[in-house]
């Protein structure tokens, strides 16, 4: 459940009265996602995706708007912020930054296959490559210089509280996290060399929707990709980092098993728009491993926050959604296990 800021019919058309959309038919709030509110809206026959901003400010999110505005122009199937009839796209609802987007085509997929895999490659590619004419883009603040220092406050939190309170790492895990870092920060001279640019940096198969084809008649019939949602997390990064992020979610099964096909799918679905530097296919082993220490860090960090705010009102755990950081420690093992 992921409406933390409710709205009326009439909070919603008073909002809806400043675009030059038509009437207010109705809305709906949506289910899915963690981080935001967002609702489905329909107003003058058309539906639209209404967004509600909880954790981030109006600074921030105008420089979505700048990002998301300038990737739909370029034809990268992102929603692409609406302007009211005053030309202004940032509204204020709830004391909270809200933006408008046209609601775009498709589902999740309930089965990922090489296909999905190969399209969303090539669009990634597309992705990265348009965000060439953005100038002033933020670093990654979920990059390889947080990794250490949210990892730290981690081990911290986790000797402090004892394993019975939170129950973050094992002895294990500490130290496979402590020697990771170490190993990411060995690499920083090559993770700066790198082709770098804007990524997505969250591009998990829930952030993709694709027009489903139930019943397929030939060869070529298939899904086709409709959109990449959620870019909030985009920002400057090497593409490699990227690429690892989706090949970590949409290749590879939740105990980090490489799924028959997937990943030769995507690889060769990026490579179709953009080809990797020797170095970047020298990498690829430290890309993967960073990306899944990426999200393991942000997993665990979401748990505790959550632990802490249940531990302040019970009532907290209703509008909680978890994801499995053990999901991205296995994953990171894996890779630590493996010669790419
Ligand atoms: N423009 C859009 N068109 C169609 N559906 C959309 C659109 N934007 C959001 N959705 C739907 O809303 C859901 C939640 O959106 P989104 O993933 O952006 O939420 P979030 O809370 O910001 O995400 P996260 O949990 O990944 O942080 C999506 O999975 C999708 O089903
Ligand atoms: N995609 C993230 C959550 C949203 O940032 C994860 O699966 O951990």
């Amino acid at each position: 459940m992921s409406v933390y800021t409710d709205l009326s019919a009439s909070e919603v058309a008073a909002y809806l009265s400043q675009f030059s959309l038509g009437d207010y038919d109705d809305h709906q709030g949506i289910s899915a996602g963690v981080e935001n509110t967002n609702f489905f809206v329909v107003a003058g026959g058309h539906k639209y995706v209404l967004t509600i901003f909880e954790h981030h400010s109006a600074k921030e999110v105008e420089n979505f708007i700048k990002v998301g505005r300038h990737l739909a122009e370029q034809g990268v199937p992102v929603p692409g912020p609406i302007a009211d009839a005053q030309g202004l796209y940032l509204h204020s609802l709830k004391n909270k930054p809200a933006i408008l987007c046209p609601c775009l085509p498709g589902s999740h997929p309930e089965q990922i296959t090489a296909d999905h895999c190969q399209q969303i490659g090539a669009a990634l590619a597309r992705f990265h490559l348009a965000g060439e004419g953005l100038d002033s883009l933020e670093e990654n603040n979920r990059g390889l210089q947080w990794w250490p220092e949210v990892g730290r406050e981690l081990i911290q939190a986790n000797m402090a509280t004892g394993l019975q309170k939170v129950a973050l790492l094992t002895e294990e895990q500490q130290e496979i996290l402590i020697d990771e870092i170490e190993f990411q920060e060995s690499n920083t001279e090559l993770w700066y060399e790198l082709p770098r640019g804007l990524i997505h940096g969250d591009l998990f198969h829930d952030n993709a929707l694709f027009e489903i084809v139930e019943f397929k008649s030939t060869e070529t019939d298939g899904d086709k990709l409709g959109a990449i949602l959620d870019i909030y997390n985009s920002c400057q990064d090497a593409w490699l980092f990227d690429l690892a992020i989706v090949a970590n979610d949409w290749c590879a099964n939740s105990a980090g098993v490489w799924q028959e096909g997937n990943l030769p799918a995507l690889m060769a679905g990026y490579q179709s728009v953009r080809e990797l530097t020797t170095l970047e296919q020298q990498a690829w082993g430290m890309c993967l491993r960073a990306a899944a220490l990426r999200f393991w860090l942000s997993r665990m960090m979401t748990q505790q926050h959550q632990a802490e705010a249940i531990a302040k009102d019970p009532m907290a755990a209703l509008v909680t959604t978890t994801k499995d950081p053990m999901e991205y420690f296995l994953k990171l093992v894996r890779h630590r296990d493996t010669q790419y």
